[in-house]
């Protein structure tokens, strides 16, 4: 068996691990209805899981109108993601987010503006958000990321090859992007949103496990419907039946659409109900958003202060 430290090489590609997958989706969502009012926390348990999640947030901008300004100020943030008097009072020395994540050519901008924080960068890549480009153009695009000096790569898939079943195309596809990646951490977005069924959510996760992706991602934050917790909770099944099947653990995260505190600990509960505590930390769990700090923040100046900021006050956009 596989140690936790170890990168997940992946394996050939085996379907008689997923074929039969068959999903209950009642239980499904019923199960993960439970979760965002399973546990009510006191007050500072319940900021404890805020800086926790600040610690697991993939601080994101991908819009068209990306400037290297707007990344700068968005590296800054994700190195003082809270103010200094703020965390001493809840005991914190220091605090930064897990990344920021940026399209490939605001790496270089966001690599100069991080300096030796120790913040990775984290870029798109593969003809983002569709991926409908020839693949040596998709294999270029994370190349040149690495070379700007990417530290991690979220890629997209082919969502066709899900759609018709094309496991050996999906496999494939996603085994050259990991290669491509090198010593970059490689990130599968599955798009969730675009899958139909939660069966191929699973089967889709599977292959990209089994492809070596080190974590696996529900969404973009472009489809119409993005990370929600069904999709969430079958993804990190498939998860923990891969760590069963190999011994390696794979990270999962969540992207698109969350924008609360409420949301950042339901996902934090299913993350220790469903695979423990090692998946609660920022090499194997990340939450994907551009448009989630402001609350965080503003939930942990009402724990230190008792009142709320307006949002003025709080620096980020
Ligand atoms: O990967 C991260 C997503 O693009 C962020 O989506 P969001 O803008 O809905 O937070």
């Amino acid at each position: 068996m596989a140690t936790a430290s170890l990168r997940n090489p992946g394996t050939d590609l085996r379907p008689e691990w997923f074929e039969q997958i068959r999903i209950n989706t009642p239980a499904v969502e019923r199960r993960a209805a439970t979760l965002p009012v399973r546990r009510s926390l006191k007050k500072e348990w319940q900021a404890g899981w805020i800086l926790n999640a600040i610690l697991c947030i993939d601080l994101t901008t991908l819009a068209g109108d990306d400037t290297e300004d707007r990344v700068a100020r968005l590296c800054a943030k994700a190195m003082q993601p809270i103010a200094p008097d703020q965390l001493a009072a809840m005991g914190v020395d220091s605090l930064t987010t897990g990344a920021v994540c940026v399209y490939p050519t605001m790496v270089g901008a966001a690599k100069r503006a991080l300096g030796n924080s120790g913040v990775p960068v984290a870029s798109v890549a593969t003809g983002f958000p569709a991926g409908l480009m020839p693949l040596d153009l998709r294999l270029a695009e994370i190349r040149y990321a690495v070379d700007q000096g990417a530290d991690e790569i979220d890629i997209v898939i082919t969502r066709a090859h899900v759609l018709q079943g094309n496991w050996t195309a999906l496999y494939d596809e996603m085994r050259a992007m990991r290669e491509a990646c090198g010593p970059a951490r490689m990130k599968a977005i599955l798009a969730t949103g675009d899958l139909k069924s939660l069966e191929n959510v699973a089967k889709a996760s599977h292959v990209a496990m089994q492809a070596g992706s080190d974590y696996i991602k529900t969404s973009t934050g472009k489809e119409g419907v993005n990370a929600t917790l069904p999709v969430s909770l079958v993804m990190c099944r498939a998860i923990r039946d891969y760590q069963d099947q190999t011994g390696f653990k794979v990270g999962f995260k969540p992207a698109g659409g969350l924008k609360t505190s409420k949301d950042a600990i339901a996902w934090q509960v299913l993350m220790k109900e469903e695979l423990g505590d090692d998946w609660t930390r920022p090499d194997l769990f990340r939450i994907g958003a551009s448009s989630l700090l402001g609350d965080l923040e503003r939930q942990i100046s009402h724990y230190v202060t008792g009142r709320y900021a307006a949002s003025h006050r709080l620096t980020m956009a």
